[in-house]
């Protein structure tokens, strides 16, 4: 069974080595995974990856591929190579974008011995509130829709799980199987700035509605106390998992 602590998914959104291994050192205590996304892994490469896991953290590699399929499907190949525990593409890449990079993230896993990483969809990002998605983005139907449509396609391709906003996972544990992983990014603790959040729960909120995983970046790495911050958000996640337990 899993730990609220090790739900929690610490963002590195930062621009060097340096300054990630310094949140690591601060919070390696307080959470499961680190999150590498395209801020820290184009400013330093794939070095920070292998650094991370070698310190015996999972890293998930948060790229996000939107691409042709056979082209997320060889990135795909190429971070599976890497040992990473989760990776991200977009949903709205299709269903055969998704399909080829579960299967070649398979093969590639199996290829080395490795486990095979968590391969996970976007659905409609955290930031994006119901005019940005129906104004500029162009897509009709509320978010809940859209992010259940993505959902449901991604499922269907064979992916492990989604990335959506912690108010839709009620929505997708009813339409999904019960092993289909929900991550949550959006998590805001009534502590902390929303900044450019649209979507948001705060920890205990999201766990209790049904999250696997939540991905918290700025409230715990921009703070004065990281360690701190990231154990009081464990507290709240942990009043979530009792609430989901008694239901
Ligand atoms: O829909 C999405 C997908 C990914 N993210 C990523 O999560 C973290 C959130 O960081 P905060 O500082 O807690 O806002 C960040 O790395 C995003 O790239 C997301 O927020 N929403």
């Amino acid at each position: 069974m899993q730990t609220a602590k090790d739900r929690l998914i610490v963002a590195l959104d930062v621009d060097s080595r340096e300054e990630a291994l310094a949140i690591v050192q601060a919070v390696g205590k307080n959470c499961g995974t680190f999150k590498i996304g395209m801020q820290l892994h184009n400013s330093v490469g794939f070095a920070i990856t292998e650094e991370i896991i070698a310190l015996g953290y999972p890293v998930f590699l948060d790229l996000k591929f939107h691409d042709i399929p056979n082209t997320v499907a060889k990135a795909s190949a190429v971070v599976t190579g890497k040992s990473v525990s989760m990776f991200t593409l977009h949903a709205s890449g299709g269903k055969s974008m998704m399909a080829r990079a579960a299967e070649e993230a398979k093969q590639k896993a199996s290829t080395m011995n490795k486990d095979i990483p968590l391969v996970l969809a976007v659905t409609i990002l955290t930031s994006m509130n119901q005019k940005t998605l129906n104004e500029e983005v162009g897509m009709d139907g509320s978010v809940e829709h859209n992010v259940l449509r993505l959902a449901k396609v991604a499922e269907e391709a064979g992916v492990g799980g989604v990335v959506a906003s912690p108010q839709e996972i009620s929505l997708i544990r009813q339409a999904c199987s019960e092993n289909f992983k929900i991550v949550t990014p959006g998590v805001r603790p009534l502590w902390a700035d929303a900044n450019d959040q649209a979507r948001t729960m705060t920890p205990e909120e999201a766990m209790t509605a049904g999250a696997d995983y939540l991905v918290v970046g700025r409230p715990i790495t921009a703070s004065a106390n990281p360690a701190e911050s990231a154990q009081k958000i464990i507290e709240e996640m942990e009043k979530g998992l009792q609430q989901r337990q008694l239901r």
